[in-house]
């Protein structure tokens, strides 16, 4: 069987400057990974690489198995990958049932029958529903999205990024800026929501990563140093020296 994701040779370079420099990962399907490493080791990069926001200047980027390097994101969304932003990136004065609902509308739009619109509208507000409950804002889903608290919103966000259906998930930095309390909440939500599915993000906070991931890859300087379990990346003593004794020590 083919892998969720197989990163062939990749590399970026942006004018002379080469960012990231042969990344070789392969991602079996249902795993939860994290790619972690210092500031600018090319992280978001190396997202936006895969996610086919930027075209990679050489390597291969396959999704299930299907080569989808210098595609474009939306057809690249289209054959199963879904991601989410930075930046929260929801509709402010839409409701919270029409901000999923328009990212339901918008995935099921090709697939479902244009005569079977009563149909099509019944199935929608269902899945709609299910997705409010998956990412426990049910009893928020008349207000405009605007006004939910900012880890709600990022709820919201994760619930938009998963609507589609697509199989796999990749979630920039999901819990930049939460609190401890909030932290924990999303972190739960997307354990739930991700169930039987793949998995990619980029995260900073250590407690996240090694709760969430079931393998790890470490960044640094555009290069992959170490792959493999957290006790694996965490026993490393390359990734000690470059990255994880600082990260682990700014933890406390
Ligand atoms: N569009 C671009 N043009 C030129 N340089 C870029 C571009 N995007 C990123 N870079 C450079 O690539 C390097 C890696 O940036 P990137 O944002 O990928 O790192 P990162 O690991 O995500 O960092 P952080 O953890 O701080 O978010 C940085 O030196 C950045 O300045």
């Amino acid at each position: 069987m083919s892998s969720a994701l197989h990163l062939d040779g990749l590399r970026k370079s942006f004018g002379k400057t080469e960012i990231i420099r042969g990344v070789n990962l392969e991602i079996p399907r249902g795993e939860r990974h994290a790619i972690i490493g210092p500031n600018g080791a090319g992280k978001s990069t190396l997202f936006n690489l895969i996610t086919g926001r930027f075209p990679p200047t050489s390597g291969k980027v396959r999704l299930h198995g299907h080569d989808v390097t210098g595609l474009a994101p939306f057809q690249i969304n289209r054959m199963g990958l879904s991601r989410s932003f930075q930046i929260t990136n929801i509709f402010p004065r839409m409701s919270v049932f029409e901000n999923v609902r328009c990212s339901l509308l918008w995935a099921q739009g090709y697939r479902y029958s244009f005569w079977n619109l009563v149909s099509r509208s019944r199935a929608l507000t269902e899945g709609t529903h299910r997705i409010l409950d998956q990412i426990n804002l049910t009893a928020r889903a008349e207000l405009p999205a605007g006004v939910l608290s900012y880890a709600e919103q990022r709820a919201l966000e994760i619930g938009i990024t998963i609507a589609g259906g697509a199989d796999v998930i990749m979630l920039d930095e999901p819990t930049a800026g939460m609190s401890h309390s909030e932290t924990d909440y999303i972190v739960d939500l997307i354990r739930t929501v991700t169930e039987d599915k793949t998995l990619v993000m980029v995260e900073h906070d250590m407690g996240v990563v090694f709760d969430l991931a079931d393998r790890i890859s470490v960044l640094v300087y555009g290069e992959i140093i170490a792959t493999g379990s957290p006790e694996q990346v965490r026993a490393n003593p390359r990734v000690q020296e470059a990255y994880l004794g600082a990260a682990l020590e700014a933890e406390h």
